[in-house]
C-alpha cells in the first residue's frame, strides 16, 4: 500500500498540493484526474520520492519513507515511469532491457519483452531513441515491468500516441495489475482510465476534490467542474 497522508509540497516558493491524502491499495488500479496544472505529476513526483513534502508524510507499508531517496524507494517496490518515457535513448532496446533486469534473467527478459510487444523483439539491436514514440513507450513499460514492482506509477503514458498503440498499451497496464502489481495512473484518455480503475481521485488545484469509486462519478458533473471538459 501506497499512502500520500496529508501532503503539502510545491517547488520553490510554490505550493502546489495542498492536503493531499491518497491511498493505492495493493493490486489496485488508481486513476489520478484533473485539469493541466492541477498538481498529478507532482503527486507521483512526492510518491517516487523525487519531490519532498513540506509537511505530512509518504507511506509505502506503513513504514513512513519521507524524505528517502528515490532509489530506496524502487528498492521498495515503487517504479515511476515518468512522462516523455523513461528510456536511454543512446541505447539499443536489448541495451536498455538489460540494465534493467537481474543478472542472469537476460533471455528470459528478452523473450517477454517480444512476446509482450513483438515489435520489441524484431528491434532489440536498434537504439531506443531512434524508434517511435508508441515503441519507445512499450519500452519504457517492459523496463517498469521487469523490476516486478509492487506499485508502477504511470504519467500519461499514451500521450501522443495513435489509438490503436494506446489500446495495446492498456492492454498490457492490465497484464501488469492482474500479475499483482498496484497502479497510480495519470492519464488524459479520462473514458479509458476509468474502465480500468478501481478507485478514482480528482485532483483541483493541487486539492483533492472526489475520491470513491469510478461509479460514484455517474450523473455527476464533476468532470465538467475539474477537468474542464465532458468525460
Ligand atoms: N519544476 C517545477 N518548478 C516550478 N513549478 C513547477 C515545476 N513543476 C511543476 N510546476 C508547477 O506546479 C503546478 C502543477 O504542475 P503538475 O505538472 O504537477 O500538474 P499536472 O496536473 O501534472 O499538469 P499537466 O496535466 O499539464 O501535466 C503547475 O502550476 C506547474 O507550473
Amino acid at each position: 500500500m501506497l499512502t500520500l497522508h496529508e501532503v503539502h509540497a510545491g517547488y520553490g516558493g510554490t505550493r502546489v498540493l495542498h492536503d493531499v491524502t491518497l491511498h493505492v491499495p495493493p493490486g489496485s488500479i488508481v486513476a489520478l484526474l484533473g485539469a493541466n496544472g492541477a498538481g498529478k505529476t507532482t503527486v507521483l513526483r512526492v510518491a517516487a520520492g523525487l519531490v519532498r513534502p513540506t509537511s505530512g508524510a509518504l507511506l509505502v507499508d506503513g513504514e513512513d519513507v519521507t524524505g528517502w531517496p528515490p532509489h530506496t524507494l524502487v528498492d521498495q517496490g515503487v517504479c515511476h515511469v515518468p512522462e516523455g518515457r523513461g528510456v536511454f535513448p543512446s541505447l539499443t532496446v536489448r541495451e536498455n532491457l538489460v540494465v534493467q533486469c537481474k543478472r542472469g534473467d537476460e533471455e528470459k527478459t528478452f523473450e517477454a519483452a517480444a512476446s509482450v510487444f513483438p515489435v520489441l523483439g524484431r528491434r532489440m539491436d536498434q537504439l531506443a531513441g531512434t524508434m517511435s514514440g508508441g515503441e519507445q513507450q512499450m519500452l519504457a513499460l517492459m523496463r517498469a515491468y521487469i523490476q516486478n514492482p509492487k506499485t508502477v506509477l504511470l504519467d500519461e503514458v499514451s500521450m501522443g500516441l495513435a489509438p490503436i498503440i494506446v489500446d495495446e498499451i492498456f492492454d498490457f497496464l492490465r497484464t501488469i495489475a492482474a500479475g499483482g502489481a498496484s497502479l497510480l495512473l495519470v492519464e488524459q484518455y479520462v473514458t479509458k482510465a476509468l474502465e480500468l480503475a478501481d478507485f478514482v481521485y480528482l485532483l483541483h488545484k493541487g486539492r483533492v476534490a472526489f475520491a470513491g469509486e469510478p461509479g460514484e462519478l455517474d450523473g455527476e458533473d464533476l468532470f465538467a467542474r475539474y477537468l474542464g471538459h465532458a468525460a
